[in-house]
């Protein structure tokens, strides 16, 4: 098709040998450098999303940056039905050549209560496994986006929720609320990607430090180990201040930016590509355990008499 379009625009211009030349030359560009392309073609491609209840994707054409909104009310606690809404809503701005994606919440004051109390306690083992499956796949797609990501994180992000968050490349939040891995406290080992996304934003020391002792930090704290890059007063100056972190890359090659970021990634994403079954038996065996689910369900009754 740009073939045709570049061949009728010069067509007035160029004698037929002239065209036969620039048409074989573009041709093997082309081929060679299909990727690169992409680079300097109008970047038109931005969509609006089929509206999915749970997961709301709005692309902002001038810009290019997609706000995707997690809609599950009253917490955003990540069931199977929302990992999947939201695998879908990563392969299709992966697929869209967007600039960039600001992952934020319709709750609020809660970025994401963390993984459904529901799919931990009493797990029917295949349901789980879909879930924890697609929990994976979420993580891959959003730890190895090709575009660039950050966090506008409007409220308490515990456990699943500061998970999402550290995936992401950039992190503004919202003062008064708290983030961080609590999963020990809940007895809960943490997995071997979650460890991968943590070491990745803050030193191994207080990695070690926040997943062993499941600290949960205030926003203030956070901002002080490194946890979070900024802190915004509203949800609107929280995407706001993700949007500027993101147009930082408009001057940068978004192909030497992604090769990069897959670069500095890639072993990560390959541990647990490597033994996503082994990651899923090693959870399930830890979940099961009558002292496990008897520590959820008291936790899960000590949330509902608030
Ligand atoms: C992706 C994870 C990475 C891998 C890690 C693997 C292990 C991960 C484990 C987890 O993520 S376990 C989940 C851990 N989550 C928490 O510890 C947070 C628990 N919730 C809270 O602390 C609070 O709810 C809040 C987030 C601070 C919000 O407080 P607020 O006062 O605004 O609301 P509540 O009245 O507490 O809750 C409203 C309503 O929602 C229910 N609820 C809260 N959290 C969850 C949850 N995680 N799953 C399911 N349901 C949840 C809560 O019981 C209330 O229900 P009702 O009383 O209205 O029926």
């Amino acid at each position: 098709m740009l073939l045709t379009l570049f061949e009728s625009h010069t067509h007035f211009f160029l004698s037929m040998f002239q065209k036969m030349i620039l048409t074989k030359i573009i041709s093997n560009t082309l081929s060679l450098h299909k990727k690169q392309l992409i680079e300097w073609l109008p970047a038109v491609r931005y969509f609006s999303s089929p509206t999915n209840p749970l997961v709301n994707v709005d692309v902002n054409d001038k810009s290019g940056i997609a706000v995707v909104t997690m809609n599950r009310k009253p917490v955003n606690g990540l069931s199977l039905e929302l990992f999947e809404a939201m695998s879908k809503a990563l392969d299709d701005l992966e697929n869209n050549r967007i600039r960039g994606a600001i992952l934020t919440s319709s709750c609020p004051t809660v970025f994401s209560a963390g993984l459904d109390l529901n799919e931990l306690y009493q797990p029917d083992k295949k349901r789980f496994k879909a879930f924890w499956t697609t929990f994976q796949d979420v993580w891959l797609k959003l730890y190895g986006s090709s575009f660039p990501t950050a966090a506008a994180i409007n409220g308490h992000a515990p456990a699943g929720g500061c998970f999402l968050a550290i995936s992401c490349e950039y992190r503004v939040m919202c003062p008064d609320y708290k983030i961080g891995l609590n999963e020990t406290r809940l007895g809960i080992i943490a997995p071997i990607f979650l460890r991968a996304s943590m070491r990745n934003t803050v030193s191994n020391r207080e990695a070690e430090k926040a997943l062993t002792l499941g600290t949960l930090y205030s926003t203030e704290d956070a901002l002080k180990i490194g946890l979070i890059d900024e802190i915004a007063i509203y949800k609107v100056k929280a995407i706001e201040r993700c949007e500027n972190f993101l147009a930082q890359f408009n001057n940068v090659s978004s192909i030497a930016r992604s090769f990069t970021k897959r670069s500095l990634r890639q072993k990560d994403l390959e541990e647990l590509e490597n033994c996503r079954e082994e990651d899923f038996n090693i959870f399930w065996s830890n979940l099961i355990e009558p002292s496990v689910q008897k520590q959820i369900g008291d936790y899960m009754q000590s949330l509902k008499k608030k």
